[in-house]
């Protein structure tokens, strides 16, 4: 979908931007491309919409090199993210999220009713935010109309350039949250400049690690977290990329307890009959279709049935859910375990997960790398999903 021929960059000054860069991103896939400051993300990405013209080398996109297509054409195909969103201050939340399909020359019936759906897509209410200025939005808000306005005429490939790079990171990861859930929906091609390497191992499908104008090594997240390609991007990752990984290492069935378990309706004294027999000192109790309602503590089991001791679990994550994401929800709701839920099969009730067999988890995932078993084989379909 865009691809880098030996693309270099050097400016009038004689600073070399980008040096000899060569590499493929696939339609549909989104690659994040991190680094430190200075080291030619900005000047990568600004290639492609021709912002900044190369010095030498190509650039294809769809198999056409962009030099032979006319900006003006050219960035219409391709969607604009910044961080200071650049929204007009003088124009409605409405107006600024329609901006591209009115240059576009849609009726404006049609470009207000398209902002509206991709303003309900972003999270915001348009007859709530519609007709808002952008100085009465919160920067994630503000952040949010960006994103829907470059999505408005619908262009088959993004470019972010560190668009949550200024809100705090409650927000930050909540718009990250969201994007993914888009990206599901969309499949858009994207690039996505970051300095943050928990941003770049979250979203990406792929992480292009830059050195001083150079990609060091461009690989799946687990594979660059796993094996870093030269000690450059071992130190860039960082010493604690073991705790990174949690974020790319889904949780599999395999990876769960099972505990006892009681149904609400249930008489006490049997259901604690059976605990005493396993050895267990709490069940997880489910209702009668079978979905978690909470758990049980074996002491309380004396009379009547289980629901009158049950207690809610409010701490569960659908399998398919990053490490990181369970230990979170571990920390968040003081829990020992969490349910885990197979979201697709109705919400029925798979096992639990422990701070023992996350850990496990988190070895599973280490070894495989250790192996060498190539990156397909490293299961990475919940990167997009954490
Ligand atoms: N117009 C320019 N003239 C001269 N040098 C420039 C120009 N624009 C960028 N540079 C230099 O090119 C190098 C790469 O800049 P670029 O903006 O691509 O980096 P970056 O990785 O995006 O950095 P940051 O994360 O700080 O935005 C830097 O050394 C920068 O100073």
């Amino acid at each position: 979908m865009i691809r880098f021929e030996h693309v270099s960059k050097r400016y009038a000054d004689g600073t070399t931007a980008v040096d000899d860069l060569s590499f493929e991103v696939t339609a549909g896939e989104l690659v994040t491309l991190v680094g430190p400051s200075g080291c030619g993300k900005t000047t990568t990405m600004k290639m492609v919409n021709r912002l900044i013209e190369p010095t030498s080398g190509r650039i294809y996109l769809d198999g056409e090199d962009i030099s032979d297509i006319d900006p003006v054409r050219l960035r219409r195909r391709i969607g604009y993210v910044i961080q200071q969103v650049g929204l007009f201050p003088h124009k409605t939340v409405l107006e600024n999220t329609a901006t591209v399909p009115h240059l576009l020359g849609w009726k404006k019936g049609d470009s207000r009713k398209r902002a509206a759906e991709l303003l309900d897509l972003v999270g915001l209410d348009p007859s709530v935010y519609g007709d808002r200025y952008p100085e009465q939005l919160s920067g994630g808000q503000r952040q949010r109309v960006g994103v829907a306005r470059a999505l408005a005429a619908d262009p088959p490939v993004l470019l972010m350039d560190e668009p949550f790079g200024a809100v705090d990171p409650v927000v930050r990861e909540h718009l990250q949250t969201e994007f993914l859930r888009l990206q599901q929906e969309l499949h858009k091609t994207v690039l996505f400049v970051t300095h943050d390497i928990e941003e770049a191992v979250r979203l990406g499908d792929r992480i292009a690690v830059y050195g001083q104008g150079r990609i060091e090594q461009y690989d799946a997240p687990a594979a660059v977290l796993g094996a870093p390609a030269t000690p450059y991007v071992a130190d860039f990752v960082g010493s604690d990329r073991g705790l990174k990984r949690l974020s790319v290492t889904p949780i599999e069935e395999g990876d769960l307890e099972q505990p006892p378990v009681v149904r609400l309706e249930d008489p006490a004294e049997s259901a604690a009959a059976r605990m005493r027999a396993e050895e267990a000192g709490w069940a997880v109790v489910l209702d009668a279709a079978g979905h978690l309602h909470g758990w049980v503590g074996a002491d309380h089991l004396t009379s009547g049935t289980v629901s009158d001791h049950a207690r809610r679990m409010e701490a569960w994550l659908p399998v398919g859910a990053s490490l990181k994401r369970a230990f979170s929800t571990m920390l968040q709701h003081d829990a020992g375990w969490i349910a885990v839920i197979d979201e697709s099969g109705e919400g029925r009730f798979l096992g639990v997960l422990t701070p023992a067999t996350l850990h496990e988890a988190l070895r599973r995932s280490t070894a495989a790398d250790a192996r060498d078993i190539s990156r397909a084989e490293v299961e990475l379909e919940s990167v997009s999903g954490v």
